[in-house]
Protein backbone atom coordinates (compact mmCIF):
# COMPACT_ATOMS: atom_id res chain seq x y z
CA UNK A 1 0.00 0.00 0.00
CA UNK A 2 1.39 3.47 -0.92
CA UNK A 3 1.91 5.41 2.44
CA UNK A 4 0.35 9.16 2.28
CA UNK A 5 3.84 10.08 2.70
CA UNK A 6 4.74 9.21 -0.70
CA UNK A 7 1.37 10.86 -2.29
CA UNK A 8 0.72 14.22 -3.99
CA UNK A 9 -0.69 16.34 -0.68
CA UNK A 10 -4.30 17.03 0.00
CA UNK A 11 -5.52 20.25 -0.69
CA UNK A 12 -7.27 21.82 2.81
CA UNK A 13 -9.61 24.59 2.72
CA UNK A 14 -10.30 26.26 6.38
CA UNK A 15 -12.90 28.11 7.48
CA UNK A 16 -13.06 30.81 10.03
CA UNK A 17 -9.54 31.25 9.01
CA UNK A 18 -8.75 34.41 10.28
CA UNK A 19 -9.95 33.50 13.81
CA UNK A 20 -8.59 32.50 17.46
CA UNK A 21 -8.58 28.47 15.94
CA UNK A 22 -8.30 29.21 11.77
CA UNK A 23 -4.94 31.26 12.34
CA UNK A 24 -3.51 27.93 14.71
CA UNK A 25 -4.55 26.06 11.58
CA UNK A 26 -2.86 28.14 9.24
CA UNK A 27 0.28 27.86 11.84
CA UNK A 28 0.07 24.15 12.32
CA UNK A 29 -0.86 23.34 8.38
CA UNK A 30 2.06 25.77 6.42
CA UNK A 31 4.66 22.85 7.44
CA UNK A 32 2.15 19.95 7.45
CA UNK A 33 4.04 16.72 6.15
CA UNK A 34 0.42 15.50 4.32
CA UNK A 35 -2.09 18.20 3.63
CA UNK A 36 -1.36 21.79 1.76
CA UNK A 37 -3.16 24.96 2.20
CA UNK A 38 -5.42 25.35 -0.97
CA UNK A 39 -8.09 27.96 0.09
CA UNK A 40 -9.07 30.32 2.91
CA UNK A 41 -12.32 31.42 3.85
CA UNK A 42 -14.30 33.68 6.42
CA UNK A 43 -17.25 36.42 6.60
CA UNK A 44 -18.09 39.26 4.14
CA UNK A 45 -16.26 41.20 6.10
CA UNK A 46 -12.74 39.31 4.98
CA UNK A 47 -14.30 37.55 1.55
CA UNK A 48 -12.30 39.37 -1.62
CA UNK A 49 -9.44 41.16 0.86
CA UNK A 50 -5.70 39.09 0.58
CA UNK A 51 -5.45 37.18 3.78
CA UNK A 52 -2.69 39.63 5.67
CA UNK A 53 -4.97 42.54 4.98
CA UNK A 54 -7.84 40.51 6.25
CA UNK A 55 -6.48 38.97 9.15
CA UNK A 56 -5.72 40.67 12.75
CA UNK A 57 -2.48 37.84 13.42
CA UNK A 58 -2.17 36.94 17.12
CA UNK A 59 0.22 34.07 16.58
CA UNK A 60 3.79 33.95 18.03
CA UNK A 61 4.82 32.77 15.22
CA UNK A 62 5.20 35.04 11.89
CA UNK A 63 1.98 34.89 9.71
CA UNK A 64 2.68 31.96 6.82
CA UNK A 65 4.73 33.64 3.23
CA UNK A 66 2.32 31.50 1.79
CA UNK A 67 -1.26 32.38 2.84
CA UNK A 68 -0.19 36.48 2.43
CA UNK A 69 -1.69 36.96 -1.09
CA UNK A 70 -4.32 34.47 -0.82
CA UNK A 71 -7.33 36.14 -0.86
CA UNK A 72 -10.00 35.33 1.20
CA UNK A 73 -13.10 33.33 0.27
CA UNK A 74 -16.50 33.51 1.25
CA UNK A 75 -17.87 30.35 3.40
CA UNK A 76 -19.90 28.66 -0.30
CA UNK A 77 -18.60 25.30 -1.77
CA UNK A 78 -18.17 26.27 -4.64
CA UNK A 79 -14.55 27.92 -3.77
CA UNK A 80 -13.80 24.70 -1.77
CA UNK A 81 -14.95 21.49 -4.38
CA UNK A 82 -10.84 20.96 -5.04
CA UNK A 83 -10.33 20.05 -1.15
CA UNK A 84 -9.98 16.80 0.25
CA UNK A 85 -10.72 18.01 3.48
CA UNK A 86 -12.42 20.72 5.09
CA UNK A 87 -11.19 22.75 8.68
CA UNK A 88 -13.62 25.24 10.33
CA UNK A 89 -12.80 27.52 12.84
CA UNK A 90 -16.34 29.03 12.16
CA UNK A 91 -18.06 31.09 14.89
CA UNK A 92 -21.04 28.87 16.42
CA UNK A 93 -23.64 31.31 15.11
CA UNK A 94 -22.61 30.09 11.69
CA UNK A 95 -21.43 26.71 11.45
CA UNK A 96 -24.31 25.14 11.67
CA UNK A 97 -25.74 26.10 8.64
CA UNK A 98 -21.90 26.61 6.79
CA UNK A 99 -20.80 22.96 7.73
CA UNK A 100 -23.96 21.46 6.79
CA UNK A 101 -23.83 22.75 3.22
CA UNK A 102 -20.01 21.62 2.74
CA UNK A 103 -20.91 18.48 3.83
CA UNK A 104 -24.22 17.98 1.54
CA UNK A 105 -21.64 19.22 -1.01
CA UNK A 106 -19.78 16.19 -0.37
CA UNK A 107 -16.94 17.83 1.25
CA UNK A 108 -15.28 16.05 4.46
CA UNK A 109 -15.52 18.64 7.37
CA UNK A 110 -13.68 18.70 10.58
CA UNK A 111 -15.09 20.99 12.71
CA UNK A 112 -14.04 22.90 16.08
CA UNK A 113 -17.64 24.28 16.00
CA UNK A 114 -20.10 23.07 18.93
CA UNK A 115 -22.89 22.85 16.74
CA UNK A 116 -23.06 19.32 15.60
CA UNK A 117 -21.41 17.70 18.37
CA UNK A 118 -24.38 15.95 19.68
CA UNK A 119 -26.17 14.73 16.63
CA UNK A 120 -25.89 10.89 17.28
CA UNK A 121 -24.60 10.66 13.99
CA UNK A 122 -21.58 12.66 14.01
CA UNK A 123 -18.25 11.55 15.88
CA UNK A 124 -17.34 13.77 18.53
CA UNK A 125 -13.58 12.39 18.70
CA UNK A 126 -11.13 13.61 21.25
CA UNK A 127 -7.89 12.17 18.55
CA UNK A 128 -5.89 10.72 21.64
CA UNK A 129 -9.33 8.77 23.07
CA UNK A 130 -11.79 8.16 20.60
CA UNK A 131 -10.55 8.07 17.20
CA UNK A 132 -12.42 4.48 17.07
CA UNK A 133 -15.56 6.64 17.21
CA UNK A 134 -14.72 7.81 13.05
CA UNK A 135 -16.17 4.56 12.22
CA UNK A 136 -20.11 5.65 12.63
CA UNK A 137 -19.07 8.25 9.40
CA UNK A 138 -20.91 5.58 6.72
CA UNK A 139 -23.76 5.67 8.89
CA UNK A 140 -23.96 9.62 8.56
CA UNK A 141 -23.52 9.16 5.43
CA UNK A 142 -26.17 6.97 4.70
CA UNK A 143 -29.10 8.68 6.73
CA UNK A 144 -27.96 11.99 4.32
CA UNK A 145 -30.96 12.54 1.98
CA UNK A 146 -29.38 11.96 -0.99
CA UNK A 147 -26.80 9.47 0.61
CA UNK A 148 -23.52 11.00 0.42
CA UNK A 149 -20.26 9.44 -0.50
CA UNK A 150 -17.59 11.39 0.20
CA UNK A 151 -19.44 13.85 2.43
CA UNK A 152 -19.23 14.00 6.38
CA UNK A 153 -18.90 16.15 9.82
CA UNK A 154 -16.22 15.30 12.35
CA UNK A 155 -16.18 17.18 15.27
CA UNK A 156 -13.83 17.70 18.27
CA UNK A 157 -14.40 18.54 21.71
CA UNK A 158 -14.54 21.31 23.81
CA UNK A 159 -11.45 22.64 24.94
CA UNK A 160 -11.55 22.04 28.70
CA UNK A 161 -13.40 18.64 28.37
CA UNK A 162 -10.67 17.65 25.37
CA UNK A 163 -8.48 18.61 28.47
CA UNK A 164 -9.38 15.89 30.95
CA UNK A 165 -10.58 13.14 28.97
CA UNK A 166 -7.58 12.12 27.93
CA UNK A 167 -6.12 11.51 31.26
CA UNK A 168 -9.70 9.60 31.88
CA UNK A 169 -9.25 7.62 29.36
CA UNK A 170 -5.89 6.61 30.57
CA UNK A 171 -7.42 5.64 33.65
CA UNK A 172 -10.71 3.46 32.69
CA UNK A 173 -8.29 1.67 29.92
CA UNK A 174 -5.52 0.34 32.98
CA UNK A 175 -8.34 0.60 35.95
CA UNK A 176 -11.90 0.30 34.67
CA UNK A 177 -14.78 2.73 34.53
CA UNK A 178 -14.38 5.92 37.03
CA UNK A 179 -18.05 6.46 38.60
CA UNK A 180 -17.82 9.96 39.19
CA UNK A 181 -15.95 12.55 38.60
CA UNK A 182 -15.81 16.66 39.90
CA UNK A 183 -13.76 18.88 37.63
CA UNK A 184 -13.23 22.75 38.18
CA UNK A 185 -12.03 24.98 35.40
CA UNK A 186 -9.65 27.42 34.61
CA UNK A 187 -9.82 28.92 31.18
CA UNK A 188 -7.93 31.09 29.33
CA UNK A 189 -8.91 33.93 27.64
CA UNK A 190 -8.28 33.05 24.43
CA UNK A 191 -10.98 30.25 24.35
CA UNK A 192 -13.63 33.09 24.31
CA UNK A 193 -12.23 34.30 20.23
CA UNK A 194 -10.72 37.35 19.84
CA UNK A 195 -10.99 40.03 20.65
CA UNK A 196 -12.91 37.69 23.78
CA UNK A 197 -13.61 38.99 27.17
CA UNK A 198 -13.02 42.78 27.52
CA UNK A 199 -9.82 43.58 29.56
CA UNK A 200 -12.06 45.09 32.23
CA UNK A 201 -13.67 42.32 33.35
CA UNK A 202 -10.44 39.66 33.62
CA UNK A 203 -7.57 42.08 34.74
CA UNK A 204 -7.13 41.46 38.27
CA UNK A 205 -10.37 38.95 38.15
CA UNK A 206 -11.61 35.76 37.38
CA UNK A 207 -15.21 35.21 36.15
CA UNK A 208 -16.99 32.36 37.55
CA UNK A 209 -19.22 31.67 34.86
CA UNK A 210 -18.95 30.81 30.95
CA UNK A 211 -22.34 30.68 29.20
CA UNK A 212 -23.47 27.26 28.45
CA UNK A 213 -20.08 26.02 29.35
CA UNK A 214 -20.86 23.23 32.00
CA UNK A 215 -23.42 21.74 30.51
CA UNK A 216 -21.59 20.62 27.72
CA UNK A 217 -18.15 19.53 29.29
CA UNK A 218 -20.74 17.40 31.54
CA UNK A 219 -22.53 16.12 28.12
CA UNK A 220 -19.59 15.47 25.87
CA UNK A 221 -17.37 13.78 28.73
CA UNK A 222 -20.18 10.84 28.66
CA UNK A 223 -20.40 11.04 24.76
CA UNK A 224 -16.79 10.53 24.60
CA UNK A 225 -16.00 8.21 27.23
CA UNK A 226 -19.44 6.53 27.16
CA UNK A 227 -20.06 6.15 23.45
CA UNK A 228 -24.13 6.76 23.52
CA UNK A 229 -25.17 8.16 26.61
CA UNK A 230 -28.03 10.74 26.72
CA UNK A 231 -28.88 9.64 23.31
CA UNK A 232 -33.00 9.12 22.14
CA UNK A 233 -33.36 5.48 22.12
CA UNK A 234 -35.15 6.51 18.59
CA UNK A 235 -31.96 8.38 17.72
CA UNK A 236 -29.68 5.20 18.64
CA UNK A 237 -28.67 3.86 14.62
CA UNK A 238 -24.79 4.80 15.95
CA UNK A 239 -25.50 2.61 19.20
CA UNK A 240 -24.35 -0.90 17.92
CA UNK A 241 -20.78 0.70 16.64
CA UNK A 242 -20.29 2.70 19.80
CA UNK A 243 -21.20 0.30 22.10
CA UNK A 244 -18.21 -1.49 21.30
CA UNK A 245 -16.14 0.82 22.54
CA UNK A 246 -18.69 1.72 25.80
CA UNK A 247 -16.91 1.29 29.21
CA UNK A 248 -20.55 2.74 30.62
CA UNK A 249 -23.17 0.96 28.51
CA UNK A 250 -24.19 -0.04 32.23
CA UNK A 251 -22.50 1.94 34.24
CA UNK A 252 -23.48 5.45 33.97
CA UNK A 253 -20.71 8.23 34.12
CA UNK A 254 -21.48 10.83 37.00
CA UNK A 255 -20.05 14.14 36.43
CA UNK A 256 -20.10 17.80 37.62
CA UNK A 257 -18.25 20.49 36.07
CA UNK A 258 -17.58 24.17 37.43
CA UNK A 259 -16.16 26.69 34.84
CA UNK A 260 -14.33 29.66 35.53
CA UNK A 261 -12.36 32.11 33.02
CA UNK A 262 -9.11 33.32 34.70
CA UNK A 263 -6.35 36.44 33.83
CA UNK A 264 -4.24 33.47 31.16
CA UNK A 265 -3.82 34.27 27.42
CA UNK A 266 -3.56 30.32 26.37
CA UNK A 267 -3.76 27.50 28.36
CA UNK A 268 -7.02 25.94 30.51
CA UNK A 269 -6.03 24.51 33.84
CA UNK A 270 -8.84 21.66 35.54
CA UNK A 271 -8.58 20.37 38.57
CA UNK A 272 -10.07 17.10 38.44
CA UNK A 273 -11.24 14.35 41.42
CA UNK A 274 -12.42 11.00 40.42
CA UNK A 275 -13.94 7.68 41.82
CA UNK A 276 -13.14 4.92 40.25
CA UNK A 277 -15.59 1.94 40.54
CA UNK A 278 -13.45 -0.78 41.35
CA UNK A 279 -12.35 -1.08 44.63
CA UNK A 280 -9.72 -0.38 46.27
CA UNK A 281 -8.62 2.01 43.98
CA UNK A 282 -5.12 2.40 42.18
CA UNK A 283 -3.02 4.40 44.26
CA UNK A 284 -1.34 7.58 43.21
CA UNK A 285 2.05 6.14 42.19
CA UNK A 286 0.15 3.33 40.37
CA UNK A 287 -2.07 6.28 38.55
CA UNK A 288 0.87 7.99 37.22
CA UNK A 289 2.35 5.03 35.90
CA UNK A 290 -0.62 4.75 33.89
CA UNK A 291 -0.94 8.58 32.62
CA UNK A 292 2.84 7.90 31.56
CA UNK A 293 3.13 4.85 29.65
CA UNK A 294 -0.53 5.62 27.95
CA UNK A 295 -0.47 5.27 23.92
CA UNK A 296 -3.46 6.36 22.33
CA UNK A 297 -3.65 4.92 18.56
CA UNK A 298 -3.32 8.41 17.00
CA UNK A 299 0.42 7.51 17.93
CA UNK A 300 0.11 3.39 17.36
CA UNK A 301 -0.80 4.08 13.82
CA UNK A 302 1.51 6.75 12.85
CA UNK A 303 -0.61 10.51 12.62
CA UNK A 304 2.60 12.58 11.97
CA UNK A 305 0.34 15.37 14.55
CA UNK A 306 0.33 13.25 17.45
CA UNK A 307 2.48 14.04 20.42
CA UNK A 308 5.00 11.99 21.29
CA UNK A 309 3.97 11.93 24.79
CA UNK A 310 0.07 12.07 25.25
CA UNK A 311 0.85 12.89 29.07
CA UNK A 312 3.34 14.20 30.53
CA UNK A 313 3.03 13.93 34.24
CA UNK A 314 5.32 16.24 36.34
CA UNK A 315 6.63 15.49 40.08
CA UNK A 316 6.79 18.76 41.30
CA UNK A 317 4.83 20.32 43.47
CA UNK A 318 3.87 23.52 41.82
CA UNK A 319 3.56 22.23 38.28
CA UNK A 320 1.71 22.51 35.41
CA UNK A 321 1.55 26.01 34.88
CA UNK A 322 -0.18 27.42 31.66
CA UNK A 323 3.12 29.99 31.28
CA UNK A 324 5.77 27.22 31.56
CA UNK A 325 4.06 24.08 30.10
CA UNK A 326 1.50 25.37 27.45
CA UNK A 327 4.30 24.87 24.91
CA UNK A 328 5.71 21.47 25.27
CA UNK A 329 5.43 19.58 22.49
CA UNK A 330 3.50 22.50 20.12
CA UNK A 331 0.77 22.17 22.47
CA UNK A 332 -0.27 18.86 21.43
CA UNK A 333 -0.32 16.66 24.32
CA UNK A 334 -1.57 17.42 28.02
CA UNK A 335 0.25 17.71 31.29
CA UNK A 336 -0.88 16.38 34.63
CA UNK A 337 0.51 17.60 38.05
CA UNK A 338 -0.38 16.81 41.71
CA UNK A 339 -1.35 13.44 41.34
CA UNK A 340 -2.35 12.79 44.67
CA UNK A 341 -5.01 10.75 46.82
CA UNK A 342 -8.73 12.37 47.77
CA UNK A 343 -10.46 11.97 51.13
CA UNK A 344 -13.70 12.49 49.57
CA UNK A 345 -13.53 10.77 46.07
CA UNK A 346 -10.51 8.61 45.23
CA UNK A 347 -7.97 10.65 43.30
CA UNK A 348 -7.61 14.43 42.32
CA UNK A 349 -4.91 15.41 40.00
CA UNK A 350 -4.37 18.89 37.50
CA UNK A 351 -4.03 18.73 34.03
CA UNK A 352 -3.07 21.72 31.63
CA UNK A 353 -4.19 21.61 28.08
CA UNK A 354 -3.39 24.23 24.72
CA UNK A 355 -6.87 25.15 24.44
CA UNK A 356 -5.83 26.25 20.65
CA UNK A 357 -4.10 23.77 19.65
CA UNK A 358 -4.94 19.94 21.09
CA UNK A 359 -8.29 22.12 22.52
CA UNK A 360 -9.21 22.54 19.20
CA UNK A 361 -6.74 23.08 15.47
CA UNK A 362 -4.55 20.22 16.64
CA UNK A 363 -7.28 17.77 17.56
CA UNK A 364 -9.05 18.37 13.89
CA UNK A 365 -5.61 18.31 12.51
CA UNK A 366 -5.05 14.63 14.11
CA UNK A 367 -8.83 13.30 13.47
CA UNK A 368 -8.02 14.65 9.74
CA UNK A 369 -5.09 12.51 9.18
CA UNK A 370 -6.52 9.20 10.70
CA UNK A 371 -9.36 9.80 8.47
CA UNK A 372 -6.73 9.44 5.40
CA UNK A 373 -4.86 6.34 6.91
CA UNK A 374 -8.08 5.23 7.62
CA UNK A 375 -8.91 5.80 4.14
CA UNK A 376 -12.21 7.77 4.80
CA UNK A 377 -10.95 10.40 3.40
CA UNK A 378 -10.94 9.89 -0.69
N1 LIG B 1 -10.68 29.54 20.91
C1 LIG B 1 -10.67 28.32 21.43
O1 LIG B 1 -9.84 28.00 22.32
C2 LIG B 1 -11.63 27.29 20.96
C3 LIG B 1 -12.66 27.57 20.05
N2 LIG B 1 -13.52 26.59 19.67
C4 LIG B 1 -14.57 26.84 18.67
O2 LIG B 1 -13.94 27.09 17.40
C5 LIG B 1 -14.69 28.04 16.65
C6 LIG B 1 -13.80 29.23 16.33
O3 LIG B 1 -13.40 29.86 17.55
P1 LIG B 1 -12.41 31.09 17.56
O4 LIG B 1 -11.38 30.94 16.54
O5 LIG B 1 -12.02 31.24 18.97
O6 LIG B 1 -13.41 32.30 17.13
P2 LIG B 1 -13.05 33.72 16.52
O7 LIG B 1 -14.14 34.60 16.91
O8 LIG B 1 -11.66 34.10 16.86
O9 LIG B 1 -13.12 33.45 14.91
C7 LIG B 1 -14.34 33.22 14.27
C8 LIG B 1 -14.16 33.01 12.78
O10 LIG B 1 -15.46 32.82 12.18
C9 LIG B 1 -15.57 33.71 11.07
N3 LIG B 1 -16.96 34.15 10.88
C10 LIG B 1 -17.72 34.87 11.72
N4 LIG B 1 -18.95 35.11 11.17
C11 LIG B 1 -18.95 34.51 9.95
C12 LIG B 1 -19.89 34.41 8.89
N5 LIG B 1 -21.10 34.98 8.96
N6 LIG B 1 -19.54 33.70 7.79
C13 LIG B 1 -18.32 33.13 7.69
N7 LIG B 1 -17.36 33.21 8.66
C14 LIG B 1 -17.67 33.89 9.77
C15 LIG B 1 -14.69 34.89 11.41
O11 LIG B 1 -14.36 35.59 10.22
P3 LIG B 1 -14.14 37.20 10.20
O12 LIG B 1 -12.76 37.45 10.74
O13 LIG B 1 -14.27 37.54 8.76
O14 LIG B 1 -15.20 37.80 11.06
C16 LIG B 1 -13.50 34.17 12.04
O15 LIG B 1 -12.65 33.69 11.03
C17 LIG B 1 -15.89 28.42 17.51
O16 LIG B 1 -16.99 27.65 17.13
C18 LIG B 1 -15.43 28.09 18.93
O17 LIG B 1 -16.51 27.83 19.77
C19 LIG B 1 -13.37 25.32 20.13
C20 LIG B 1 -12.38 25.00 21.00
C21 LIG B 1 -11.46 25.97 21.51
N1 LIG C 1 -16.10 28.06 25.40
C1 LIG C 1 -14.68 27.67 25.36
C2 LIG C 1 -14.18 27.63 23.96
C3 LIG C 1 -15.21 27.20 22.98
O1 LIG C 1 -15.39 27.86 22.02
O2 LIG C 1 -15.87 26.11 23.27
P1 LIG C 1 -16.99 25.39 22.35
O3 LIG C 1 -16.32 25.07 21.05
O4 LIG C 1 -17.37 24.19 23.11
O5 LIG C 1 -18.12 26.36 22.16
C4 LIG C 1 -13.89 28.64 26.20
O6 LIG C 1 -14.39 29.72 26.36
O7 LIG C 1 -12.83 28.39 26.65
Amino acid sequence: MQRQSDRPPITVGILGATGTVGQRFITLLSVHPWFAIHVLGASSRSAGKPYATAVNWKQITPMPSAVKDMVVEDCKPEAFKECGVIFSGLDADVAGDIEGAFRAAELAVFSNAKNYRRDPHVPLIVPLVNLEHLSIISQQQALHSPPLKKGFIVTNANCSTTAHVIPLSALERKFGPIDRLMVTTMQAISGAGYPGVPSLDIIDNVVPYISGEEEKIEWETRKILGGTADVEPEQLVGEKVLQEFDMHAHTPLKISASCNRVPVTVGHMINVSVKFSRSPPPSPQQVCEALRAYRPSAQVHGCPSAPVQAITVHDEPDRPQPRMDRAHQDGAGVSVGRVRQCPVLDIKFVVLADNVSIGAATSSIINAEYAVLKGVVR
